[in-house]
């Protein structure tokens, strides 16, 4: 069954890791997608073309989220690909872990800027449009299970993820009228890129392996059936909901 037959999906941050993963499934769909990438055209290219093999269409965009500008352009530039925007997904995000007492005042506010900011001014722009062509849409942001529990290293990261749920509990309530509903998903620990230096740490790996009850980290492909639900029909009475889709590592208290 294909959820998202004739949609159009504009995903960030989807040159690598959870977003390519999540493109990649959404045409598996029936979508055809609309990339953001900052810095990996070569990337990026490739996820176009893993889509264009499942005979869908995709175009990757150039643009740094915490760029205003970025905003409208990503949007403009899908809406004259395809047509409209249907489905967007708001997953660019950094994490570059670094102690509490140190923290260098440019990492933090980066970190911010794209986190929390990019969300902020990419949702905004695809909710005016969808809001413009009248027949809803939705929007699903790239939370994180860190956005309901702390890191000792990510005192900067772990706000921006409670920042961009909270983003799309407003939001929910703001464009509920128009028809758009807005979510978000609450990855556990993921290998990608984002944790590859951190996990490299096999002490570290170990101890995060044995908190999941499901019995390992997720591979980004298991965030693309959730956030194609979020995006279907199927869920269309959800809307300022948190779907946690983490191997059970929240609940593993003991
Ligand atoms: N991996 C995990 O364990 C978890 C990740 N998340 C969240 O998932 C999202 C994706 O992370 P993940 O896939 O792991 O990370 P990766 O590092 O694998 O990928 C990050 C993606 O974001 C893009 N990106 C980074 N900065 C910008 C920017 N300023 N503007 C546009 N695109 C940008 C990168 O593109 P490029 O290379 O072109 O710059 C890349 O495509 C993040 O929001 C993260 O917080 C949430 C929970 C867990
Ligand atoms: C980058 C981390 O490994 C990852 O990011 C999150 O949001 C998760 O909570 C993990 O800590």
């Amino acid at each position: 069954m294909r959820l998202l037959e004739g949609k159009t999906v504009l995903i960030t941050g989807a040159s690598r890791g959870i977003g390519a993963a999540v493109a990649v499934e959404c045409a598996r769909h029936g979508a055809n997608v609309a990339i953001n990438y900052a810095a990996s055209p070569a990337a990026a290219e490739d996820v176009v073309a893993q889509i264009e093999a499942l005979g869908q269409k995709a175009i990757a965009v150039k643009g740094d989220v915490s760029d205003p500008a970025a905003a409208p352009e990503f949007v403009k530039a899908a809406v004259a690909a395809f047509g409209g925007v249907d489905v967007f997904v708001s997953n660019a995000g950094i994490c570059p872990f670094h102690g509490f007492l140190d923290m260098p005042v440019d990492v933090v506010d980066r970190t911010i800027k794209v986190n929390l900011n990019g969300a902020y001014y990419m949702t905004q722009a695809a909710a005016n449009q969808m809001k413009n062509q009248g027949r809803g849409g939705a929007i699903i942001a790239i939370s994180s299970i860190s956005a309901l529990v702390g890191g000792g290293m990510q005192t900067h990261y772990t706000p921006t993820k409670a920042g961009v749920h909270s983003l799309m509990q407003s939001c929910a309530i703001a464009l509920g009228p128009y028809g758009i509903r807005c979510n978000s998903l609450l990855p556990g620990t993921i290998l990608t890129d984002i944790n590859k230096d951190d996990l490299a740490d096999t002490a570290k790996r170990t101890y995060m392996e044995g908190r999941i009850p499901l019995g390992r980290l997720g591979q980004p492909e298991d965030m693309g059936g959730p956030v194609v639900f979020l995006a279907s029909d199927l869920a269309r009475y959800v809307t300022g909901a948190a779907l946690l889709v983490d191997g059970g590592a929240f609940v593993n208290l003991q």
